[in-house]
């Protein structure tokens, strides 16, 4: 699991490896080394500013200032406060740097071709205001490149956000592991490309901390990943109904039954009102159709135990019928993925969506921003939650249910708090019907009986890979296909040999 460290487990993880005998002064000289490796890497960058902070990331500054002046480079330091207000391992930084020390509220940078950003890391605790925020706008303006010690300063690693003002770095140096913020929109973007330097911390403090937000990627749900067995059989691999909308809005389906099918469910079924039949039967051959007039008549069909798996929402029409279909769903022997219409028929009544939920073997909402904020309208603890992740977490919590936060930072998470980013999705995956497939891949895995974190998180990274493999001018009935060459570079991966 590739995980992603907030600002307290952070500070946790250095606490631990300082008590497991390595000083803070030494995680220091690693930290200044690494970013210094990283200005020597730049082009040419042979006059160099470091703006150093009041705190430790200022400290790593001061060591990257004078093993890059060792090393031949043109350096000079601006502190933001006085160089005697220092305290512990950075004071101790500032007496080993023996260079002038100008200040960082009057530097210029007409002499200057590189940047170094050592003014606020993990301890940014408010707003920039004031100089210290004047500091980072000038430095922003200057449009010289900037490397950024451990995140862009005034960059929330926590959140992603942007507490005042922050400048757009050409490459981030942070330690040990990244933070939700180096992926979470906006802060992905200001980061430039991230590094992770190994500063010695020992990746057993981990095991303590047990970190419960990770990257998207077959590390956080490749052991769960369910995988075709060789004595498997149609039936074995899961039989997926998918609920369509009439003739006019069949095609949301039609892609998600695309999706689920590919992801691997061994039959797919959609569930069509009779107008929509024709359209259905004519389409695909490997999916099935059949006619469904109402909520009742899905529960009868749904009497078959086979049905592993539902979805309900692409094209369906918000309303009661969109309720009473999720309800006629959810079931002990099932597991439901709940997309847009059903998530909008909710609106502003999410204990009402938990309460049929609840009824379903597991339970997979998949909204994009506008319905989440529907479903959630009146829900400050909700949608006033710090970050995306924050929310996403506060979601799922109410649903009891495994939350997709879609964009291009999905975030998924589940009711204990357990969350993944995503950072594979290209921006030309924002295509009508993608959320739908995405919902069809999401149902494909459930139906072969992964666990629903799981399924949702796996379903994220296949839809961004696939969109990889698409390429720009993707459209989403590209996406289904796509995953044929993703999967043969994972089940490999994951140990299927074949057979
Ligand atoms: N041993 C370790 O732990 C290691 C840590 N490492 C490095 O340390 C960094 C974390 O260091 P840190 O905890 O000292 O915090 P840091 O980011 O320097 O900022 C704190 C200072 O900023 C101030 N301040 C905050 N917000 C402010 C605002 N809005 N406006 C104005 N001032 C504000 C705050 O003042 P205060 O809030 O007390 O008033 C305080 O003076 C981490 O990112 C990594 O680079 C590495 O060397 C590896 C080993
Ligand atoms: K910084």
């Amino acid at each position: 699991m590739n995980a992603l460290l907030d600002p307290r487990e952070m500070a946790e993880a250095d606490a631990r490896a300082i008590e497991g005998g390595i000083a803070g002064l030494t995680l220091m000289e690693r930290a200044g080394t690494a970013v210094a490796d990283a200005a020597a890497r730049r082009p040419y960058p042979t006059r160099i500013a470091i703006l150093c902070g009041p705190g430790n990331n200022g400290g790593d500054g001061l060591v990257a200032a004078r093993i890059l002046a060792q090393r031949g480079f043109r350096v000079r330091v601006a502190l933001l406060g006085a160089r005697d207000a220092l305290i512990g391992d950075a004071a101790a930084a500032a007496r080993r740097w023996t260079g002038p020390v100008e200040s960082a509220e009057t530097l210029t940078y007409e002499t200057v071709d590189l940047i170094v950003d050592a003014l606020f890391g993990a301890g940014l605790a408010r707003d920039l205001e004031g100089v210290p925020r004047a500091v980072v706008e000038r430095m922003a303006a200057s449009g010289r490149p900037i490397i950024a010690v451990d995140l862009p300063s005034g960059l929330d690693g926590a959140t992603g956000k942007v507490r005042g003002a922050a400048a757009q770095a050409v490459e981030t140096v942070t330690f040990f592991r990244r933070k939700p913020g180096h992926l979470l929109l906006p802060g992905r973007a200001l980061c430039g490309r991230v590094r992770v330097a190994d500063i010695g911390i020992p990746a057993s403090v981990l095991d303590a901390i047990a970190p419960t937000c990770a990257v998207n990627d077959p590390g956080a749900w490749g052991s769960a990943f369910v995988l075709p067995a060789a004595a498997g059989h149609k039936y074995s691999r899961g039989h997926a109904l998918v609920a369509s909308g009439g003739a006019w809005t069949a095609g949301a389906a039609r892609l998600a039954a695309r999706g689920a099918l590919r992801a691997g469910a061994g039959l797919v079924t959609i569930a069509c009102p009779p107008d929509a039949l024709a359209v259905h039967a004519a389409s695909y051959a490997a999916l099935m159709a059949r006619p469904v007039g109402d909520a009742a008549e899905l529960g009868r069909l749904l009497e078959d135990p086979r049905f592993t798996a539902a979805l309900v929402g692409p094209g369906l029409g918000a309303g009661p019928q969109a309720q009473a279909m999720l309800a006629a769903c959810a079931g002990p022997e099932r597991s439901v993925v709940a997309d847009a219409d059903a998530l909008t028929s909710f609106a502003g009544d999410a204990a009402a969506l938990a309460a049929v939920l609840s009824r379903a073997r597991g339970a997979v909402v998949t909204p994009h921003e506008g319905e989440f904020a529907r479903l959630f309208a009146g829900d400050d603890s909700v949608l006033g939650a710090p970050s995306k992740l924050a929310r996403a977490r506060a979601a799922a919590a109410r649903l009891g249910a495994v939350v997709v936060l879609k964009g291009a930072d999905t975030v998924v998470a589940e009711p204990g708090g357990h969350a993944t980013i995503a950072e594979n999705a290209p921006a030309f995956l924002a295509t009508a019907g993608a959320g739908d497939v995405l919902a069809g891949f999401v149902c494909g895995l459930l139906a072969q009986a992964m666990p629903p974190f799981a399924a949702a998180s796996a379903a994220v990274w296949l839809h961004g890979e696939a969109a990889r493999e698409a390429g720009p001018g993707l459209i989403a009935d590209d996406l289904p296909e796509a995953l044929r060459p993703v999967y043969a570079r994972l089940f490999p991966s994951l140990g299927w040999t074949g057979a």
